[in-house]
């Protein structure tokens, strides 16, 4: 089905999750009709970019007339599969790992946190919203291939060998937020969330780009 997709831009494409969930707010409203100026307002993208964003996906505004919000529903829907559930696992069920289990994904998109793993034999064996956490010496024989996706929330120390076992299982992105630079085949996909770099740019805008 994705291939019949056009190739959209990377940075579009991450701006579509955030399209999405506005637009099928906007839906559930019962609105058939939003102007760039409004979603631009909602999402804070600026309009220019929505403009050419939506240019991509063949949704062409009208002036004074604005975009088809069901054309755009169906459209994301298709591009960001959210007629299939991703199925994700999770390793490191500590603080933070812990909070995404505690988090419902579903409600944004089909992505899904189906099972956990830990070395913890107090964590191991229980369930935190509502996951199963197994301990990670069943890592080899849990994993199917429905799942695809890994979110890291380990100590950075032991990143790297469990990166290498789920790779070798055929996980094909990760979503890293340990410190640790992962070493991956360039087929597999790594999204590095590094919060203190984050904080950092974020103060750094404020300070050279104050608001006026
Ligand atoms: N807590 C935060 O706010 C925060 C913010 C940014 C980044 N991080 C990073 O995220 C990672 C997790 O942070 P945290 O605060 O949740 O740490 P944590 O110590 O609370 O949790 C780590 C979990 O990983 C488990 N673990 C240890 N070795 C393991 C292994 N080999 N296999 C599977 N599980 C293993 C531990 O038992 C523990 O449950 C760290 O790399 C940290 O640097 C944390």
């Amino acid at each position: 089905m994705s291939n019949e997709q056009p190739k959209i831009p990377q940075a579009t494409a991450k701006r579509l999750p955030l399209y999405y969930r506005f637009l099928k707010n906007l839906h559930a409203s019962g609105k058939l009709r939003v102007s760039s100026a409004e979603l631009s307002e909602a999402v804070k993208v600026d309009s220019a970019t929505i403009r050419r964003d939506f240019s991509y996906f063949g949704a062409l505004g009208k002036k004074g007339y604005g975009y088809n919000v069901s054309y755009l529903l169906s459209f994301f829907r298709k591009t960001l599969d959210q007629d299939e559930i991703t199925e994700v696992v999770l390793v490191g069920v500590g603080n933070l790992g812990t909070a995404f289990l505690n988090y419902n994904f579903m409600k944004n998109n089909n992505t899904q946190i189906v099972m956990a793993f830990d070395v913890d034999e107090a964590k191991v064996g229980n369930e935190v919203g509502g996951v199963p956490v197994y301990h990670l010496d069943e890592l080899e024989e849990r994993l199917n291939e429905r799942m695809t996706v890994a979110i890291l929330t380990v100590p950075a120390q032991v990143a790297q060998p469990i990166t290498d076992r789920l790779v070798r299982k055929g996980i094909k992105g990760i979503l890293n937020f340990t410190p640790a630079r992962l070493n991956v085949p360039e087929t597999i996909r790594v999204h590095h969330i590094d919060l203190a770099i984050e904080l950092q740019s974020l103060v750094y805008f404020l300070k050279n780009y104050p608001a006026e």
